[in-house]
This record gives C-alpha cells, sequence and structure tokens, in this order.
C-alpha cells in the first residue's frame, strides 16, 4: 500500500468568543495516502473548508496535529510553515483568491516566481497550464475581465502550476458547467495525481464524484465514515 501522505489527528478548531463561540471541526480525522484523490463531502457549514485549511497549513488549529510526510506541520516555525505552504501544497480557495492587477497569466505563474523560476519559464509554464484549462486565449487580461468559471479555471491553473506533491481544491467546480468540470478533474486524474502527490477535494458536485478514490462524510466537524457507490 502507497505512504501516508497525510495524517490529521484529533483537530480541533472554535471560531468566535462567547456565546457567538462555534466549533467549527470537532476531533476530526483522516488519513490519506499518496496516490489518492480523496473527496470531502458533508452538508453546509460542517466544517470541510476549516479542516482542508488546518491541513493546508493556513489555518493554526486549537488541538491536534497534521502531519504531512513524517512533518508534524503545526510545530513547524513560522518561516518553515511559509515554506510548506509554498513548496508542497497547491489550494484553491472557493473564492479563488486572484490578484486583481495582475494578469491571467502573471496569476498563475506566481507560485513558480516565488519558487525562484526565471521569469519567461514561469510565464511559459503558466500559459501551458491556461491552455490546460481551455483559457490560453484570456492570458493578457486581468481577473475582473473573465466570468466566475473562467476565474476558478485561473485558480486551478495556479495551484497546479508547480506541481504540488499535495493538491488541495474546495469546490472546483463550483462556478465550471458539468463538462468543464469534469474535462478539468478529468486531466487533474490523469496527469497531476501519481504516486508522490495526494490530492483533497472538497465538493457537492456529484458530477465528479466518479473520479474519487475515497469518498469521507464531514458532519458535525467530524469526520462521520465513508460514503459507498451505494449512497
Ligand atoms: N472565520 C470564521 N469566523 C467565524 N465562524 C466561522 C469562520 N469560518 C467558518 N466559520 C463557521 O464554522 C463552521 C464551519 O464552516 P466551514 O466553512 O468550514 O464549513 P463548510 O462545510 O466548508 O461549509 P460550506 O460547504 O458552506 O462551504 C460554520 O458554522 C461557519 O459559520
Amino acid at each position: 500500500m502507497a505512504a501516508v501522505a497525510i495524517r490529521a489527528s484529533q483537530l480541533v478548531k472554535w471560531f468566535g468568543e462567547g456565546r457567538a463561540r462555534t466549533l467549527a471541526v470537532d476531533h476530526a480525522a483522516l488519513e490519506a495516502r499518496f496516490g489518492e484523490m480523496l473527496f470531502i463531502v458533508g452538508p453546509s457549514g460542517s466544517g470541510k473548508t476549516t479542516l482542508l485549511s488546518i491541513i493546508s497549513g493556513i489555518l493554526r488549529p486549537d488541538e491536534g496535529t497534521v502531519t504531512v510526510k513524517d512533518t508534524d506541520i503545526w510545530r513547524l516555525s513560522k518561516d518553515a510553515l511559509a515554506e510548506f505552504r509554498l513548496r508542497t501544497v497547491g489550494f484553491v480557495f472557493q473564492d479563488y483568491h486572484l490578484f486583481p492587477r495582475l494578469t491571467t497569466a502573471e496569476n498563475v505563474a506566481i507560485p513558480l516566481i516565488l519558487q525562484n523560476v526565471d521569469w519567461d519559464k514561469a510565464l511559459g509554464e503558466a500559459e501551458k497550464y491556461l491552455e490546460v484549462v481551455g483559457l490560453h486565449e484570456r492570458i493578457g487580461l486581468p481577473p475582473f475581465k473573465l466570468s466566475g468559471g473562467e476565474q476558478q479555471r485561473v485558480a486551478i491553473a495556479r495551484a497546479i502550476v508547480s506541481q504540488p506533491q499535495i493538491l488541495v481544491l474546495d469546490e472546483p467546480t463550483a462556478s465550471l458547467d458539468g463538462d468543464t468540470g469534469r474535462r478539468i478533474l478529468s486531466f487533474v486524474h490523469d496527469h497531476i495525481l501519481n504516486d508522490q502527490r495526494c490530492i483533497l477535494i472538497v465538493t457537492h458536485d456529484a458530477r465528479i464524484f466518479e473520479y474519487a478514490d475515497r469518498i469521507l462524510r464531514m458532519e458535525d466537524g467530524r469526520i462521520t465514515g465513508t460514503v459507498t457507490g451505494t449512497e
């Protein structure tokens, strides 16, 4: 069996204070292996985005541990954690987080630029991945000139351009039509996933369930089980 890529144990995260205090993640645990495309499904507000943010090194948990490739990421120094986010993880946020003053190609090139890849080479790679997501003719435009679905595809291209070992996609097909969503997921499955990589996807989109190796259910802040093919 492939090595464990991510092991999350006993994760707890609270938001807010006093009576407004919310337990977003309640002793959640999961394990994901290299070579695996793992989906997480569950009702709105069940803690899926919060869990992904903790696993990706973006949001510090109140309790629990996240081990990625044998490194306990929340015990890393601030600099080492930033390095982990830059070199090991690619993340697509629900609201894309594109830089408004940069062109589409520059947005996609950013992870490579931050990794000190030469500017021309980074832009060349960015164009290649924009072609993959069907946006080659949009490379010179700023994000605000693109539709929501196009911006989502730019965010996906940016997450995969540096070929991260851990790819985390939060509702990656929410703004895409069925054919485009399946085409992009199919590319990620066939060309990005391999036995050195692991992909976590939060989705409500049953049209892409066929690409999952396993589907976990999240409810009330906890991973409560595996969704089987009959559900
Ligand atoms: N920054 C925040 N401040 C306060 N409460 C938050 C914050 N982020 C999330 N929450 C709360 O934590 C709980 C879990 O939210 P989260 O976004 O993780 O759920 P989700 O399953 O991803 O939902 P959705 O499917 O709607 O995106 C919710 O009750 C939400 O209101």
